[in-house]
């Protein structure tokens, strides 16, 4: 047989009452009786307590009782056919009547005993155990419903009894016998002592309830049914992805459990442990998933740990000083001193120095531990041989949960990856020696971060998620979210990878949401529900979000977004950018950024920043981390001019190839820093850095292709007024070279360290003659690419191309 039990939840109201005869009925039509064990309705253990203690304060409880009484009236009237009622209605009252009789004693004698405070919160599950054995008997032959006191006998320990196995085991026997072919109602929670006075069985009495009848009867399981679909591997209010392990070992589920998993109770699993009966828990409202079966056996997974269990307050206390040190007998006096005071001690963890001792408690019980070691330890303390114990508040503890630790290696090593790689600094740390268990110590703030991110390390095979924050919606920006959005199902299915889009700016407004913004229409979004945009308001609210796998991406031509990357590496998140601005300014800066991203251990990716979506930066990187070094780049990498001179054929002017490239998205916002010159020296700036170069701005040979009418101009209007008037200038240098069978290309060089653009034109026999469209190349000569140098070319320009560099950048965010 198998004993169901049922929490306050489940008996709720009169859904959650059909929910539990539907699975009660089900269970029965197998063929297997099932016993049942019913806690009192939600609620209903606080309502009663709550009148216990206004009667002997002499506040009126007959509302109270009122609403206990229409409580249970309700759902016999919704439930139970009205021919039946009366019967029901009478008993009920019967029972009502009595705790009013009790109710008015306390309240004559204004004094309220542990023993009568038991006696009064019994009526809850006397109530609703009545109560559905009488609906169920509606559907059942043979429904019977047991007071529970009669049947576990405990001691007279009022409000936390010990039970008396010897009698219990008897008279449980006894009652199986006596009622083989009945469905039993079991009350939960309640005992009564050898005088017959009724007793409770303290926190999850109804779960111990049923692993007593349980292990006395020889179930072959007892389940436990409540809100939720078993035990999670995390706390699903924090971490959305958390889910239903399906096996646990007895001793897992006594470590979730502990550290915060609210499903059960431990020391109640204790008497179906002893049996090795397997304790399912289940959910009321969701019958159809297995839930999660705890048993002797961890049972196979493909994950090292079953869950990450978590405590969001504890308060931390530190004991040190050289009398510790070689003393054995000093932690025994320590931890025997907070034993005897109840203060329960959640994690220790001890230097090999011995000269400290860290304990976390509850921050409750953190002053009264310190007064304890005052008082115990004054000798010590006056002799200089300890210092006085330190406490640090706003901590909690994080814990990661799994037999399978035994068996593999590298767990720790995963878990402080994760939380380093997030910027999560870990206080303490403590692995039992039995490595089912390893905490640490973080502080509050960090919590539900944490979580997440040892979540998504451990349960790899979940999808992970990242949380871009996105500034610049114009050309490229744009495109990035069609393409993320486009793209977002291939790669959650594909590739376990999530994007939302939790922050977007431009220059005039600013929206987040850390749940993702929907990218369908984040235009109008953004437009009508965004705030005025601040740029340094962005940067602060990202970091205040504190969430994990987070990614900042400039998609801007400003150089605003770059003076805060520093700052964003700090706060552990990553850049992706394909604005050039902050690579190619000073070089203390380019160094600064690159060395905080490492230090931080956060990425910082600018594919982009040349040839956009061509690989190259990766390629640079690639050649240089594997031990090549450069000697040369021979390179065209302003898509811009390459289209112009690829197009400036024929009778098209000057001029209109200029328009044309900007209308097709090639051009930078102000199409001067492509024409300048400056756009194409930012690029070979970049290279050459990344080639290990230390060179500034001014150290770049950059030649002009506009004449200086064009250069003068101060604004993209003049600038095209100046350009319509050069027409001149610009037909002389294609007659020029058409004239030689040549082309006109603007080629950067790097080589020994010197970086030059300059106007050239080539014959047929140069590699770079051949080009079209928005074409960039590159050749790199390295020492080992030096017979022929290693060659990239292609669309270097685009709003198309960009984009997809940017966002193949952020697909590899931590990867
Ligand atoms: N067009 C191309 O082929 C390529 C462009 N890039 C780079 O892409 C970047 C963006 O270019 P486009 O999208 O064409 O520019 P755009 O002018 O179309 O868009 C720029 C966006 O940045 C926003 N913005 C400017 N200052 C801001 C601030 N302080 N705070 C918040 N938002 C701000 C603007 O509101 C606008 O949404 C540039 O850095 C460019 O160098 C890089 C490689 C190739
Ligand atoms: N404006 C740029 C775009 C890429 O960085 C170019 O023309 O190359
Ligand atoms: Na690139």
């Amino acid at each position: 047989m198998k004993v169901l039990k049922f929490g306050g939840t489940s008996v709720g109201n009169v859904e959650s009452v059909k929910a539990v005869l539907g699975i009660v009925k089900s269970s029965y039509d197998e063929g297997e009786k099932p016993l049942v064990v019913l806690s009192a309705m939600a609620g209903v253990t606080n309502l009663l307590m709550r009148m216990a203690e206004n009667a002997a304060e002499r506040v009126p409880f007959d509302e109270d009782l009122k609403l206990l009484e229409e409580r249970h009236f309700e759902v016999v009237k919704k439930l139970i056919a009205v021919k039946y009622q009366n019967p029901v209605f009478t008993r009920l009252k019967l029972m009502l009547n009595e705790l009013e009789d009790i109710l008015q004693g306390i309240s004559a004698l204004r004094e309220l005993s542990l023993q009568s405070k038991d006696l009064i919160v019994s009526f809850g599950e006397r109530l609703s155990n009545y109560m559905v054995s009488k609906i169920m008997e509606q559907y059942v032959e043979q429904v019977e419903f047991i007071d529970a006191s009669h049947y576990i006998k405990t001691d007279s320990n009022f409000g936390h009894a010990h039970i008396n196995e010897e009698v219990t085991n008897q008279l449980i026997q006894s009652l199986a016998h006596t009622h083989a072919d009945k469905l039993l109602f079991v009350t939960g929670f309640i005992g009564s002592n050898e005088n017959g006075r009724i007793t409770t069985l303290g926190r999850g009495g109804s779960d111990y309830t049923a692993a007593i009848f349980g292990s006395v009867l020889r179930a072959s399981a007892i389940e436990i049914w409540t809100d939720v679909n078993g035990m999670l591997t995390a706390d699903p209010r924090i971490v959305k992805k958390a889910f239903s392990q399906p096996t646990l070992s007895y001793n897992e589920a006594m470590e979730l459990s502990y550290f915060g998993a609210k499903v059960i109770y431990p020391p109640t699993m204790i008497p179906a442990f002893l049996k090795k009966i397997p304790i399912v828990i289940r959910n009321t409202f969701e019958p159809e998933f297995a839930g999660t079966v705890i048993q002797f056996e961890s049972g196979k997974s493909v994950y090292p740990i079953k869950g990450i269990s978590s405590i969001a307050d504890i308060s931390v206390i530190n004991v040190s000083g050289s009398g510790m040190i070689g003393k054995s007998g000093f932690s025994g006096r320590l931890f025997t001193l907070l034993a005897r005071e109840q203060i329960n001690v959640v994690l220790i963890t001890q230097s090999s120095s011995e000269h400290s001792i860290t304990f976390a408690v509850h921050p409750d019980d953190a002053t009264k531990a310190v007064q304890l070691i005052k008082t115990e330890f004054e000798l010590e303390l006056e002799a200089n041989k300890l210092v006085l114990p330190t406490v640090e508040n706003e901590l909690s503890v994080l814990a990661i949960v799994g037999e399978n630790m035994k068996r593999t290696p590298g767990m720790s090593g995963r878990l402080f990856h994760a939380l380093g790689r997030n910027g999560i600094n870990v206080r303490a740390i403590a692995q039992g020696s039995s490595e089912l268990n390893i905490s640490v110590i973080i502080e509050k703030e960090n919590m539900a971060k944490a979580l997440n991110t040892v979540h998504d390390a451990f349960f790899a095979e979940l999808k992970k998620t990242l949380y871009v924050f996105n500034v610049g919606t114009g050309n490229i920006g744009a495109t990035l979210f069609k393409q993320i959005h486009e793209q977002y199902d291939f790669l959650v299915e594909n590739n376990d990878l999530e994007i939302k889009i939790a922050g977007i700016s431009n220059s005039r407004k600013m929206l987040f949401n850390p749940e993702g913004i929907d990218l369908t229409d984040w235009r109008t979004t953004l437009e009508n529900q965004g705030e005025v945009a601040d740029l340094s308001n962005f940067v602060e609210r990202m970091k205040a979000m504190n969430l994990p796998n987070c990614v900042f991406i400039d998609n801007t031509a400003s150089p605003l977004p770059s003076t805060y990357y520093i700052d964003i590496f700090k706060s552990n998140i990553s850049v992706v950018t394909c604005n050039k601005i902050a690579n190619s300014g000073d070089y203390k800066q380019y160094k600064s950024l690159h060395d905080t991203a490492r230090k931080y251990g956060v990425d910082f990716f600018y594919e982009t920043n040349v040839g956009a979506g061509l690989p190259i930066v990766r390629v640079l990187k690639d050649l240089m981390l594997s031990g090549d070094r450069i000697v040369r780049i021979e390179a065209i990498l302003s898509g811009t001019i390459s289209y112009i001179f690829n197009n400036f054929t024929g009778d098209a002017s000057f001029y209109e190839v200029v328009k044309r490239a900007q209308e097709l998205g090639y051009t930078e916002p102000d199409p001067r820093d492509d024409l300048g010159g400056i756009d194409f020296m930012r690029k070979m700036l970049i290279l050459a850095r990344d080639a290990g170069h230390v060179i500034e701005p001014s150290d770049v040979d950059l030649g002009a292709i506009l004449p200086q009418a064009c250069l003068e101009a101060t604004s993209v209007d003049d600038f095209y007024a100046a350009l319509l008037k050069a027409d001149q200038y610009f037909n002389a240098l294609k007659e020029e070279a058409e004239s030689q069978k040549k082309v006109i290309r603007y080629i950067g060089k790097l080589e020994d360290g010197k970086v030059s653009i300059a106007l050239e034109m080539v014959d047929e026999n140069h590699p770079f003659y051949a080009l079209s469209g928005s074409d960039n190349i590159i050749s790199f000569t390295t020492e080992r690419y030096k017979e022929r140098p290693l060659v990239v070319k292609g669309p270097g320009a685009g709003a198309e191309v960009t984009a997809a560099g940017v966002f193949a950048d952020l697909v590899n965010v931590g990867a």
